[in-house]
């Protein structure tokens, strides 16, 4: 026998040892591995690769999962080393604030592209000072400060409807507030706009969205020259673009030469973008399929602005009990996050017999939260009403609103999206007349793929609008 036929028999039966003694370790020693769940979850990634990479079109294991706590129960171990619990009161439980302490599970896909940023902090005391040093740029009186250039924003998106309704011209709604809200976030974020390139950037950013599950098991960016990556994978050339546009920003030499920055800049951009759009264009589609539910947000928002030339104060709107129904039923609906937010934690943590050790990463799908037949019966219907009245049902609701996450890694951009919702639904649906063009629920609205939020199908067209006219 050759020396280097033995060097390779002896290499082989060593990784055979170690993929034996992998496979033993995960299916009976793991702490994970008595928990409810199929087999070839526990034991191999390659079951979630299959449902999120190889079956079409693309990030289907959430809906896998939907499907085997149909069969398994609430709890259920979905990969080697991470656990769903699919339980609103255990929501509360992960998601926590004050002094418990939740580390992102390290392996979660978020940072992937932006190790740098609040997003992809691991380590809980990480998180706190990467958050802390944001979040008084985006507290409420930080928004209400910057009302006047929302307000600019919305006068010019009012002027595209306008002309839209002079030359006849079929909006996409979806594509257009994403524009508003891209200009918003980058104008926020940098000091400047990105106007000239909006709907490049929208467009190649959605591209991007494609590529996320890739990227979550082959996490190229940072090995990769980016020259090459940007041949292969339209989210680099994302990257580089705003990287470049943020260079040129009007941040200091030295804060603009640290990778961090760009990393979080980002991240506030991707966070801040085709969030609050999905959210806007679901809410259209539904009211304009629903004629009680347009009037009734006439009849307010008629008597409240009587002149509908008027600017809309984001306080005035915030106090129409029917438009803030509309717009929680939105959210609801549209149950934005379908990423996993994984976490684990520094105790063991219960659920039910179950106990979860540190280590074991652990998610409640915010999903079955927000669709929840017990808490919001007939989930998959838009029905405003469920938010408003005396019923004690109401305040349990507003308890398990869960659309903008909670806890230490809450959406920092919760009242700038607020603000963002009421003013463009106010302004659109006060100012104009409109109805639905070519628009499929089941093509362009319905959520079927997780590419970090929820995805409707690539045949998609985005939700299409045809202005009828300028209401008085
Ligand atoms: C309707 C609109 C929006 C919804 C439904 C939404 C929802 C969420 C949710 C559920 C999370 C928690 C994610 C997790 O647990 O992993 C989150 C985090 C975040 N959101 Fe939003 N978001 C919206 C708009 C915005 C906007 C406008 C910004 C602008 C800055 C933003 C910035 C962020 C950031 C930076 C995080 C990470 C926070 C952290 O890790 O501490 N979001 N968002």
């Amino acid at each position: 026998v050759r020396p280097d036929n033995v060097a390779l028999k002896w290499c082989a039966f060593l990784v055979l040892l170690y993929v034996c003694g992998v496979i033993v370790y995960r299916l009976y020693f793991h702490s994970l591995s008595r928990f409810p769940g199929p087999k070839m979850a526990g034991l191999t990634y390659l079951y979630e690769f299959y449902y999120d990479v190889l079956k079409a079109p693309g990030g289907q294991y959430y809906l896998k999962l939907e499907e085997l706590h149909g069969k398994y129960g609430p709890i259920l171990r979905i990969t080697p080393d991470e656990v769903q619990v699919n339980d609103a009161d255990f929501f509360e439980k992960l998601y926590v604030t004050g002094s418990s302490k939740r580390h992102r599970w390290e392996t979660a896909g978020t940072g992937k592209t932006s190790p740098g940023s609040i997003a992809a902090a691991v380590s809980h005391d990480l998180h706190r000072i990467r958050r802390n040093s944001l979040s008084k740029f985006f507290s409420k009186a930080a928004v209400m400060r910057l009302e006047s250039r929302l307000q600019s924003k919305m006068a010019s998106l009012c002027q595209k409807l306008e002309e839209a309704v002079r030359c006849g011209e079929i909006i996409n709604i979806s594509t257009t507030f994403s524009m508003l809200t891209l200009s918003i976030i980058s104008e926020y974020s940098f000091g400047k706009s990105w106007d000239d390139q909006g709907e490049e950037f929208v467009l190649t950013m959605r591209e991007g969205f494609n590529s996320m599950h890739l990227l979550k098991y082959f996490p190229v960016m940072h090995y990769v020259p980016r020259p090459i990556l940007e041949q292969l994978l339209s989210v680099a050339r994302v990257v580089s673009k705003w990287e470049t546009v943020m260079l040129d920003s009007r941040l200091p030499e030295s804060e603009k030469e640290t990778q961090r920055i760009a990393d979080e800049a980002l991240i506030l951009v991707i966070a801040g973008t085709e969030s609050t759009s999905r959210t806007l264009s679901t809410a259209i589609y539904h009211i304009l399929t629903q004629p009680a539910i347009l009037s009734n947000l006439r009849d307010e928002l008629d008597k409240a602005i009587p002149d509908s030339n008027a600017e809309i104060p984001v306080a005035k709107a915030e106090l129409l009990p029917y438009l803030t129904a509309v717009l929680k039923e939105a959210n609801r609906i549209t149950a934005l996050l379908t990423n996993r937010s994984l976490f684990t934690a520094e105790q063991p943590l219960q659920y039910k017999e179950w106990t979860i050790q540190p280590g074991a990463a652990m998610c409640v799908n915010y999903r079955a939260v927000l669709y929840n037949e017990d808490i919001f019966p007939e989930p998959e219907r838009f029905d405003p009403s469920r938010w408003l009245g005396d019923s004690e049902e109401v305040p349990r609701r507003n308890r398990h609103f869960i659309a903008f996450g909670r806890g230490h890694r809450s959406c920092l951009g919760v009242n700038l999206a607020w603000a963002e919702l009421y003013l463009a639904a106010a302004n659109m649906f006060r100012k104009f007349d409109m109805q639905l063009h070519d628009t499929v629920y089941e093509r362009d609205v319905k959520i079927v793929r997780d590419c970090n939020v929820g995805f409707p199908s690539l045949q998609s067209k985005g939700v299409r609008i045809e202005i009828l006219n300028r209401r008085s």
